[in-house]
């Protein structure tokens, strides 16, 4: 019979006792100590590269810590003991970065994966139906079906259901969930929902342990926050202690960062300041009954496009690449299947936040994933010049890794979402089209990249950016807002606010959306 909340909360879940763990010659975490309790939520912070994916990898088992030693319920374990079979079979499960899921399976047969215990008569239907409930308890009004093929869902749907599978009921107990960034793919509407489940969890008496970028997500759902800076825990505090600006000089990010809305610190400028935009449209999508309202981008703007996930926004961005790529071929516009009439002027370049499936070349080195468009124009590949652009931008954004001759692999999530980056803008691009770029990089570097952008722009530069940060339509001069696969409205200046941008989403949308990225 399970215990009532209220006899259990406050007890102490899992000890971790001085942990370490080093790559070769990088040493990710320096003898971390942490206790987490049942019944609370516990944030967990720090810049890119500070040990966070490592601490969960020791803590889910993936990872044996080199020494240190971590206890669950109870139950001590010297390090080397501990394994993920345990780790689960004592009531722990996590969401990892890099999603997990089987591209090539539905998403019952992935549940079915999870769980394999389970009964072996009619599973598929038994594990879809599990998932789906699970799916319908989180993220109501989804539009998934358990038959749904997963390497055919956007990025965002393919989070929810990695979520959700991990939160299914199932033969083992559930104690403590690990998150990390679990919202990083998923629009405003999907994080908010996920956060209140997070909540209602909690409240039955078990254990999360979030991870995010957010600093506006830690705020709403936890109870203490822990800072994690260079492999040391460097702060413990209660969430009402503290506040942002306190949390971001912890984790190292203090200089020169504004104090301006939600997640203050991160804003490289003013709202609304200076509009680039120079005479010349340089992107066009013509008005259309299944396009909606046209679009366009001049030169030296920064033009956002919002609305909920899986709207168009990255189709449309893989359509406009598309036509630059055929209009550098000779052709100066293209169709794309009768939807839209695309034009796109002068060289272009895509930065994927899908990166593992759409932009991480994860054995070569780092310095080649950065020059990689730069040498495709090239007969042979000029080393000097890769070594010298690639250790420009390392500087430039800060990027946390002992070489660039190393495997893309070894750098964490949001040092490889910053070599996307540096690809893009180390290219000859004059259009850059951006899919939700920022996922998983620190806020420090996050304001870089903005103060980065504004300038591109200044100089030139188009950038078309969808984002599913509301924060960061404010970086934008006009933004588009998405709708069933259309453009709904166009907003600008101080009209760019969470509430025109909800409405917009939300006028020509009852249900989710049929025609979704892919
Ligand atoms: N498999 C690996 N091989 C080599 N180095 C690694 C490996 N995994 C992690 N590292 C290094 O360990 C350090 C910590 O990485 P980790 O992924 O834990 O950081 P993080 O705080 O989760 O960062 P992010 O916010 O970008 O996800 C980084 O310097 C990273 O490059």
């Amino acid at each position: 019979m399970p215990i009532p909340a209220q006899d259990h909360a406050g007890q102490r879940l899992v000890e971790v006792c001085g942990a370490a763990r080093s790559f070769g010659a990088v040493q990710a975490l320096r003898g971390v100590d942490l206790q987490l309790a049942r019944g609370e939520c516990v944030g967990l912070v720090g810049h890119n590269g500070a040990g966070k994916s490592t601490l969960v990898s020791l803590l889910s088992g993936a990872l044996a810590p080199d020494r240190g030693e971590l206890r669950f319920a109870g139950r001590g374990a010297d390090a080397p003991a501990w394994s993920a079979g345990e780790a689960r079979r004592w009531g722990l499960r996590c969401v990892f970065q890099e999603l997990s899921l089987c591209s090539n399976l539905t998403l019952a047969e992935n549940m079915r994966i999870a769980q394999p215990q389970a009964a072996p008569w009619a599973w598929r239907q038994r594990a879809g139906a599990q998932l789906m409930a699970t799916l319908d308890r989180i993220f109501a009004g989804h539009g998934l079906r358990p038959g749904d093929m997963v390497g055919e869902l956007p990025i965002g749907q393919r989070q929810m259901v990695e979520v959700a599978r991990a939160f299914t009921p199932g033969a083992q107990p559930l104690a403590l969930m690990i998150l990390d960034e679990p919202t990083s793919s998923l629009d405003s509407q999907a994080a908010a929902q996920l956060l209140a489940y997070i909540r209602s969890f909690v409240a039955e008496g078990k254990s999360c342990l979030l991870i995010t970028h957010k600093l506006r997500e830690l705020f709403a759902v936890t109870d203490r926050l822990l800072v994690l800076r260079d492999g040391q825990l460097v702060q413990t505090t209660a969430t009402g202690a503290t506040d942002h600006e306190r949390l971001i000089a912890a984790m190292g990010q203090a200089a020169a960062a504004p104090a301006a809305g939600p997640d203050r610190g991160v804003r490289a400028r003013p709202r609304r300041a200076r509009p680039t935009g120079q005479g010349q449209a340089v992107v066009q999508v013509p008005a259309g009954p299944q396009s909606g309202n046209a679009l366009h981008a001049m030169r030296g703007e920064v033009i956002g496009l919002a609305g909920l996930a899986g709207h168009g926004q990255t189709a449309l961005l893989l359509a406009l690449l598309q036509a630059a790529q055929r209009t550098g071929r000779g052709r100066s516009r293209d169709r794309d299947g009768g939807r839209h009439a695309l034009h796109v002027e002068g060289d272009t370049a895509f930065v994927a936040g899908d990166r593992q499936t759409d932009g991480v070349f994860a054995l070569w080195s780092i310095a080649r994933n950065m020059t990689v468009g730069w040498h495709a124009r090239r007969p042979l590949i000029d080393r000097r010049r890769e070594q010298q652009q690639a250790q420009q931008w390392r500087q430039r954004l800060g990027l946390v890794t002992p070489g660039i001759d190393l495997p893309m692999v070894s750098l964490s999530g949001g040092n490889q979402q910053k070599v996307l980056f540096a690809r893009a803008l180390g290219s000859a691009a004059s259009v850059i089209l951006m899919d939700d770029p920022m996922r998983g990089v620190d806020l420090g570097t996050k304001r870089d990249m903005y103060a980065l952008i504004r300038a591109e722009a200044r100089s030139g530069r188009t950038f078309v950016w969808y984002t599913t940060e509301f924060d960061e339509l404010q970086h934008c001069d006009r933004v588009y807002v998405f709708s069933n696969a259309r453009v709904a409205g166009e907003l600008a200046g101080d009209d760019i606010s969470e509430e025109r941008v909800l409405a917009l989403s939300f006028d020509s949308c009852a249900a989710p959306c049929a025609d979704r990225d892919a």
